[in-house]
C-alpha cells in the first residue's frame, strides 16, 4: 500500500513526541487508516543539534521549500511555531494542495479563517485539535459532541505552565519565578514565556473555543485579558484561608446573542471539580443549555499529551484522504458575533483592602458599595500583623463589572483606603 507521507516542521517537544507515537504505534496506525505513515522530512533551525530521539540525519533539513514544495508530501504537521512565517508557509503549502495539522493557537486565533477559508478553496483540510489543552480532545468535543446543543458557557483553565505555576506556590509555598524556570524545562512553556504568564496563550485558545462553541466570529481583541505575574503569596493564602484556590480562568459566557470572553487570575471555591485540577493539567467545563454541565480533563501541555492530538489529527487526514471528502466539511457559518457591556456582565468578587485601623472605616467602606448597589456576601476586617493598618475582606454577591469599577473608583478616592491590594473575580 502506498505511504502516506508528512513533512514535519518543527522537532521540538511537540515535534519529538509526534515521531515517537508515529513511530512507536506504526502497525496501530496502519491498521486503522490501511497505508503505513512515514515522517518523510523534518524542518528544524539548526540541522547539527543534538536531539532527545534518533533520527536519520538524511529526513533533517533547514530549508522548508524541501517540504513545501516535494511533491510526494501529502500532509504538513506545523509543530514548530510563530506567526507571519508560519502564516506563509501554511498558505504556500495549501495552495500546493497539502493537508495541514497544526498545534498553533496563536494562528490560529490570529489567521484561523483566512488558513480555513484556504483550504477549503483547495480541498484542504486543516486540523489544530492540539493548539486547545494539550491532550484534551476538546476542538472536536465542541465542533461533533455539542452540534446539538447550544453552549452557553465555557470555562477552563487551558494553559498548563500557568496552572503549574499557581500550583506549586499554592501547595508548596514555591517560588514564582523558580517554577517558571521548572515548567520551561519541561517544555510546558512558550519559547517566549510572557504570553503563558501574561495570560495571552490562554486568551487565543479561548477565542478558538468560543468560536467554535458560540459558531460566532470571536476576536482575539474581544478577550479581556489578565495574567498571573501580578499575583502574590499573600493572596494565594488568603484565598486558601477562605476556602479557594487561585486560577487562571478563561470564562466565555453567552446570553441570548450577547458573548463575554475573559482570562483573568479567579478565586474558585475548594468543592468546585476546577479548584483540584493542578500541575499541567487542564480542564474545560461546558454548560450546554440541553446536556447541562459537562467536563473535560487532561495534560494541557507537554510532549507525549500534544502529540496525541496532534497525531490523532493526522489519522483523521489520512482516513478523509482515503474517503476523498478532504476539505468537504460543512462550511462553518459564524454569526456575527455581539459582545456584552459591562453592565451585562455579572460575577462574583474578592477584594482585599489594606485601610486605616480607626472607628468609621468599615461602615464607610460598605457604604460605597451600597451606594452603587453591589450587595456583600462577606466581610471579614483584622488586623494585618505587618503593618499598623487593618485589612478588610470583602466577598460580594453577583455584581455587574460596571458597578464593581464604580465602587473601585470610590474607594481609590478613599483617604482611609490605604491600598486596593487585592481584586477577583469569584467561581463556585
Ligand atoms: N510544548 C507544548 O506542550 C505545546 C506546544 N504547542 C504548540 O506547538 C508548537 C511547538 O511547540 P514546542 O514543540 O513546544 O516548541 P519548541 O520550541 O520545543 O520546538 C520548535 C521546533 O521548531 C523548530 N523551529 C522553530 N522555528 C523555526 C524556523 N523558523 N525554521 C525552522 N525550524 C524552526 C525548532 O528547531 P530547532 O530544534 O533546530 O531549534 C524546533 O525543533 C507551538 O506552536 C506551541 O504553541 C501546543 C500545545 C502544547
Ligand atoms: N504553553 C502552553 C503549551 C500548550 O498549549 C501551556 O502551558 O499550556
Amino acid at each position: 500500500m502506498k505511504p502516506i507521507k508528512v513533512g514535519l516542521l518543527g522537532l521540538g517537544t511537540v515535534g519529538t513526541g509526534v515521531v515517537r507515537l508515529v513511530e512507536g504505534h506504526q502497525s496501530d496506525l496502519e491498521s486503522q487508516v490501511g497505508s503505513p505513515i512515514v515522517i518523510e522530512k523534518v524542518l528544524v533551525q539548526n540541522v547539527s543539534k543534538a536531539r532527545s530521539i534518533s533520527i536519520d540525519s538524511s529526513k533533517l533539513t533547514e530549508d522548508v521549500w524541501d517540504i513545501i514544495h516535494n511533491p510526494e508530501i501529502d500532509v504538513i504537521v506545523e509543530v514548530m511555531g510563530g506567526i507571519d512565517l508560519t502564516r506563509n508557509y501554511i498558505l504556500e503549502a495549501i495552495s500546493r494542495g497539502k493537508h495541514i495539522v497544526t498545534a498553533n493557537k496563536d494562528l490560529m486565533a490570529l489567521h484561523g479563517p483566512e488558513i480555513l477559508s484556504k483550504a477549503q478553496e483547495h480541498g484542504c483540510d486543516v486540523m489544530y485539535e492540539a493548539s486547545v489543552a494539550g491532550g484534551i480532545p476538546i476542538i472536536r468535543t465542541l465542533v461533533e459532541g455539542f452540534s446539538s446543543d447550544r453552549i452557553t458557557k465555557i470555562m477552563g483553565i487551558v494553559n498548563g505552565t500557568t496552572n503549574y505555576i499557581l500550583t506549586k506556590m499554592s501547595q508548596e509555598g514555591a517560588d514564582y519565578s523558580d517554577v517558571l524556570k521548572e515548567a520551561q524545562d519541561l517544555g510546558y512553556a512558550e519559547s517566549d514565556p510572557t504570553s503563558d504568564v501574561e495570560g495571552l496563550d490562554a486568551a487565543r485558545k479561548m477565542t478558538i473555543l468560543a468560536t467554535l462553541g458560540f459558531r460566532a466570529n470571536v476576536a482575539l481583541e474581544d478577550v479581556d485579558v489578565k495574567g498571573i505575574s501580578s499575583i502574590s503569596r499573600e493572596d494565594i493564602l488568603y484565598a486558601k484561608r477562605l476556602g479557594y484556590e487561585v486560577k487562571l480562568l478563561g470564562i466565555a459566557e453567552r446570553q441570548d446573542d450577547y458573548i463575554s470572553v475573559t482570562v483573568q487570575p479567579t478565586m474558585v471555591k475548594h468543592t468546585h471539580p476546577i479548584a483540584s485540577v493542578n500541575g499541567v493539567f487542564n480542564a474545560v467545563y461546558v454548560y450546554g443549555e440541553a446536556v447541562g454541565e459537562t467536563m473535560f480533563y487532561g495534560a494541557g501541555a507537554g510532549e507525549l499529551p500534544t502529540a496525541t492530538s496532534v497525531v490523532a489529527d493526522l489519522v483523521a487526514v489520512v482516513k478523509n484522504l482515503k474517503l476523498g471528502v478532504n476539505g468537504k466539511q460543512e462550511k462553518l457559518a459564524y454569526k456575527e458575533k455581539k459582545l456584552k457591556t459591562d453592565e451585562q456582565i455579572a460575577s462574583k468578587y474578592f477584594l482585599l483592602l489594606h485601610v486605616a485601623d480607626r472607628a468609621g472605616v468599615l461602615a464607610r467602606i460598605t457604604q460605597a458599595f451600597a451606594e452603587f448597589e453591589v450587595s456583600l456576601e462577606s466581610v471579614l476586617q483584622q488586623p494585618n500583623e505587618n503593618n499598623p493598618e487593618a485589612e478588610i475582606i470583602i466577598i460580594t454577591h453577583d455584581a455587574n463589572k460596571a458597578a464593581v469599577k464604580k465602587v473601585l473608583g470610590a474607594l481609590e478616592n478613599m483617604e482611609v483606603v490605604r491600598v486596593i491590594k487585592s481584586v477577583y473575580r469569584v467561581e463556585g
